[in-house]
């Protein structure tokens, strides 16, 4: 048998309380076996914890991680104009092994800044599940699908395609790898594909994950269409189910929130790109105080600008406050339980919680820096502080990604470099 012990750090507790505690890993079956105070000696092998906190692995619960190749391409637009005058018209041109690409860099980055699982929405979805696998990371994927200004037989392939992705990836890379039918969004997706596919999904057993409520934009023309509200219509077409998740959830009221808590549909909250797309600030604090389950994702790399799940819950914090026009609102541990549990329990992962039993995905943050000194409260420093290049060691289904920041399961100086070659001739084919 072989285990980890993680010792000499404190740890994060699933009641969100943090207390001295080593962690003893089974790294065979991935799990966690012990959290208790002395288990020192105890592993076959051992990670230094001592001066650093030990947190769950930060779950992203919504991204489009090969949109790394497009980091800083096209800045300062609202959402509608960002999509169809920059995004899309590259994505036009990205290859397979471009999203390739893309993924290693955006999961490298994932694995130095905490986080050990996310929720993806792209296309290429086999070559993002080989860099999954090969990472060590965990993921629920999904091919996302857009119907809008595309013939019949082009809008039925994506959507049979969704489907077809999510039958054959679930369950890869030893259970890394789960699946969701990911229907873009409401406005972009036509009511009868909607109905035609989703309980296809249904069948098949996956969440359905969407963009929902992202711009005020994308509320009028459902009223318009459909006489309801976006969530309302969501319901009338089966997806708002208990196992389903939805991005964003900007521009929701009372009524929709209420839907959501009934439903028991997550919402996974993207501050940075709801701030630098000038989308909203969606309602959080009113959200958990009805029992939505929300989590945070930070929606691809070229609205954020980065991957980074702390930036996320700081994010998250400031503009919840902002928001509610209330300083107690959104608090250190309510973004501290969306980073981990929230997510987790969103995207139906049975990870977010250090305890005997649970997979054992966790980081370790380093605490002995002067931007985390004095250390009055570590709940508060996950939340308001701590920042990506303070993650030490990254541990995902018991095995070591990331080792004193050396990432041990992805060539770093590799990645970069075929990163850089590949988004210059991106860019080169795009702008001719
Ligand atoms: C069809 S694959 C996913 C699709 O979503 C696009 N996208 C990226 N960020 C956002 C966002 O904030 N709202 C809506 N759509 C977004 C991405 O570029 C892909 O085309
Ligand atoms: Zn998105």
């Amino acid at each position: 048998m072989t285990t980890l012990s993680v010792t000499g750090g404190h740890v994060l507790l699933p009641d969100l309380t943090v207390t001295r505690a080593d962690v003893l890993v089974d790294q065979p079956t991935g799990e966690i076996l012990e959290v208790s105070p002395d288990l020192a000696g105890e592993g076959d092998e051992t990670l230094d914890a001592s001066g650093g906190l030990v947190t769950p692995g930060f779950v992203n619960g919504h991204c489009h991680v090969a949109m790394t190749l497009l980091r800083g391409y096209a800045d300062d637009k609202p959402l509608e104009d960002w999509l169809q005058e920059d995004i899309w018209p590259a994505e036009g041109e990205l290859t397979a092994e471009d999203v390739r690409i893309g993924a290693e860099l955006g999961v490298l980055e994932m694995i130095k800044s905490g986080t050990t699982a996310f929720a993806d929405m792209y296309f290429h979805v086999p070559e993002i599940a080989a860099v999954v696998e090969e990472a060590g990371v965990r993921a629920r994927l999904g091919r996302g699908v857009v119907t809008v200004a595309k013939d019949e037989d082009a809008a039925h392939e994506d959507a049979e395609a969704s489907l077809e992705v999510a039958a054959e990836y679930d369950g890869a890379a030893d259970g890394r790898i789960s699946t969701a039918f990911m229907p873009h969004s409401l406005t972009t997706v036509g009511e009868s594909y909607l109905d035609e596919y989703v309980p296809q999904a249904r069948e098949l057993g996956v969440p359905i994950h969407y963009h929902a409520n992202e711009t005020a934009g994308e509320v009028t023309p459902i009223v318009d269409d459909h006489g309801v509200r976006p969530l309302a219509y969501a319901a009338e077409k089966g997806l708002l189910e208990s196992e389903d998740f939805l991005a964003h959830g900007v521009h929701v009221d009372d009524e929709e929130i209420e839907l959501l808590a009934e439903a028991g549909t997550s919402v996974i909250h993207c501050p940075a790109s709801n701030m630098k797309l000038a989308s909203g600030m969606a309602p959080v604090q009113r959200l958990l105080e009805a029992g939505v389950t929300v989590g945070l994702g930070t929606d691809g790399a070229a609205s954020n600008n980065d991957l980074s799940m702390l930036d996320e819950a700081r994010d998250a914090a400031m503009l919840g406050k902002l928001a509610a026009a209330d300083a107690s609102a959104v608090p250190a541990d309510a973004v501290a339980e969306m980073l981990t549990a929230g997510s987790a329990d969103a995207l139906g992962l049975e990870t977010g919680r250090l305890e005997a039993g649970a997979p054992a995905d966790l980081a370790v943050i380093d605490l002995e820096s002067p931007h985390l000194t004095p250390r009055h409260d570590l709940v508060s420093h996950l939340a308001y502080a701590a920042a990506a290049a303070d993650v030490r060691h990254t541990v995902c289904d018991g095995q070591l990604l990331m080792r004193d920041r050396d990432v041990l399961t992805v060539e770093e100086a590799a990645v970069q470099d075929r990163a850089l070659e590949a988004a210059e001739a991106l860019a080169a084919r795009v702008d001719g």
